[in-house]
């Protein structure tokens, strides 16, 4: 299977190509980012009008800004595509369903198998935890550029999905009126060295706290999650797909 992939030169582009390095079957042919890099297997495309390469599946940890030039790649051409990019927009999103009528689009903001199964548990806990306050903490290297993370975002709409009376989201707390509302979730984000990925929903009720967390401990489950999404959506018909559906939890 020959895999283009988005943002090849930064950190996820290179665990990809570690994790791929090991695996039978699976090639980059061609790499797409800001800069060309001296990659001996691939040459990397800074515009994508003379990709020349096969291309099977796409790959896309990179950033909003490269968006419109990789989805429109995809569609032009026809590939199915695996797009884990965070920071999307609304009409982003919109845009990936649109495309998945003519093609497959596996969509989600964390490739790990722990934290699809906690957008499971938050949707149970809703509907258990009356009366809870609930707060959402993620913490993450200092190389982040978007704030809240994807996967903050994901677990609160699946909060949200889950209720008839919806949260209002905080993005941080200050000020001398800041106090916190009944239907409120506060969205906290941390940065810091190299923390992988940490997602924390704690449930504050009368004298009890209970906390849902999940730990990457490494870049490398992200990576294997992507690998396997690109095997799932390779030949199959259009339409959305996602880790929960991959892995039956849907
Ligand atoms: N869904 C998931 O499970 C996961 C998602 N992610 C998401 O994946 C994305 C990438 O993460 P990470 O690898 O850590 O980030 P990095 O910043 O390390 O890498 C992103 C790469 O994309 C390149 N890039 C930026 N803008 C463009 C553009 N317009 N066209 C082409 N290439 C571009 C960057 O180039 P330059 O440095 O020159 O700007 C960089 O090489 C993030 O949005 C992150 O949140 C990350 C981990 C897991
Ligand atoms: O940028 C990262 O590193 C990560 N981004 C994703 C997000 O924004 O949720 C997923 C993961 O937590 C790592």
């Amino acid at each position: 299977m020959n895999i283009l992939l988005s943002g090849c030169n930064g950190a996820m582009g290179q665990t990809i190509e570690t994790v791929l390095s090991s695996l039978e079957g699976m090639d980059i042919v061609a790499g797409f980012d800001t800069k060309s890099a001296n990659h001996q297997r691939f040459p990397v495309y800074q515009t994508l009008e003379n990709v020349s390469e096969n291309i099977d599946v796409i790959i896309d940890f990179s950033h909003f800004s490269a968006f419109d030039a990789i989805t429109d790649f995809a569609f032009q051409h026809q590939i199915p595509i695996v797009v884990a990019t965070t920071g999307l927009s609304l009409e982003n999103e919109e845009k990936l369903i649109k495309m998945s009528s003519e093609i497959p689009v596996f969509r989600t903001a964390n490739m790990s198998i722990g934290i699809n199964v906690m957008l499971g548990l938050v949707a149970q806990a809703e509907k258990m935890l009356q009366g809870f306050d609930i707060e959402i903490l993620e913490r993450h290297h200092n190389k982040k550029q978007d704030a809240p993370s994807g996967t903050a975002l994901m677990l609160a709409d699946a909060i949200n999905q889950a209720t008839d009376l919806p949260y209002e989201f905080v993005y941080g707390r200050e000020g001398k009126s800041a106090k916190r509302k009944e239907r409120e979730i506060g969205i906290h984000a941390i940065r810091g060295g190299t923390i992988a990925g940490e997602h924390t929903v704690l449930y504050a009720g009368d004298d009890e706290i209970i906390e849902i967390t999940h730990s990457a401990t490494s870049k490398k489950v992200f990576a294997k999650g992507a690998v396997t999404a690109a095997r799932y959506i390779h030949e199959r018909s259009p339409g959305m797909y996602d880790m929960k559906k991959l892995l039956g939890l849907t």
